[in-house]
């Protein structure tokens, strides 16, 4: 691979190079298709890539196993941060060779996150069909193309990469599924706060404490600060030992983020920040007057006189 500027999840045809063509048009040239998520993100640490794209999180299906997993590899502080989001709506088709027939399709590949959102009509129109996982949908139609299987779930654009034909389109079992992609950069500076913003973290909380959820949900409650996502994930460690993934309405410029984060600091066994960057939806951020910097101003004044007698 020689070096390029941009790394997603391909190999083209996958939604995630739709997603890094909306992120940075002039870059599409001289974009890197990934082999698979944690491929990117290795490329983005070893500086072989300026920026990765990877899918976070779907509408229908929830996060992407394999981007958690991928972001929480690297040491404690490699750097790598979340700089940007993108909702990118997601169509499906069932795509074949030329003259393959729908009751001809014995073997469907795809990703398990487009199984998820096509599983209804699959198992209507091709119930006997063998369902196999691939790395990607583009994967899955460029294996089509190579007589690996008869069929793949894909975006209907991969048809035209593949040589490959619809034999049903729109496939979707809920019209409107939004993916959500995130982009990556290590080292690089905090993006601006826009006022709509977001930050990623994930918490390890101590186990075996009456209360330590809450006392986490606590340090973003008392601040005023919305959390507009909260899964926890094995954290790997045994059976009942959970970390948190948090996003949470706010920039880390923020007063009222950066107290929440001091405490968080303070109060569980591991914290790591992935990131603050704008909404993909441009949506501002409802602040509480007691929360919003002006408020954290006036009262730290306020102790300080009264420190200084
Ligand atoms: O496989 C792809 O094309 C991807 O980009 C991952 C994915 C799969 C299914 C829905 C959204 C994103």
């Amino acid at each position: 691979m020689t070096s390029a500027q941009i790394a997603y999840l391909g190999p083209a045809g996958t939604f995630t190079e739709q997603a890094a063509r909306q992120w940075a048009p002039d870059d599409a040239a001289d974009a890197w298709p990934a082999p698979s998520v944690p491929a990117a993100v290795e490329a983005l640490r070893e500086g072989r890539v300026r920026e990765a794209v990877v899918p976070f999180e779907n509408s229908v299906e929830g996060s992407v196993p394999a981007t958690l997993q991928a972001l929480l590899d690297g040491s404690t502080d490699d750097g790598v941060r979340i700089i940007g989001e993108l909702h990118v709506e997601v169509q499906f088709s069932l795509l074949v060779r030329p003259g393959t027939t729908l009751g001809q399709v014995r073997t469907v590949a795809s990703h398990p996150h487009a199984f998820a959102q096509t599983r209804d009509w699959l198992s209507a129109r091709l119930p006997q069909a063998q369902q196999v996982p691939e790395s990607s949908t583009a994967r899955a139609a460029q294996a089509v193309a190579e007589g690996g299987y008869d069929a793949a779930v894909a975006a209907p654009g991969a048809a035209t990469a593949y040589r490959l034909v619809p034999a049903a389109e729109h496939i979707a079992d809920r019209e409107g599924a939004v993916t959500r992609f995130v982009v990556l950069r290590r080292g690089a500076a905090l993006p601006a706060p826009t006022g709509g913003d977001r930050t990623t973290l994930v918490v390890l909380i101590w186990q075996n404490r009456p209360g330590a959820l809450l006392e986490l949900l606590e340090q973003f409650a008392t601040r005023g600060i919305d959390l507009s996502r909260l899964e926890s994930r094995p954290t790997g460690e045994g059976l009942g030992e959970y970390c948190f993934w948090i996003d949470a309405d706010a920039h880390l410029s923020e007063q009222r983020m950066r107290e929440a984060l001091t405490g968080l600091r303070r109060t569980c066994r591991d914290v790591r920040f992935l990131g603050s960057y704008p909404r993909a939806d441009g949506r501002a951020a409802a602040v509480p007057p007691h929360a919003d910097d002006d408020a954290y101003a006036e009262a730290q004044g306020w102790v300080d006189r009264l420190t200084r007698g």
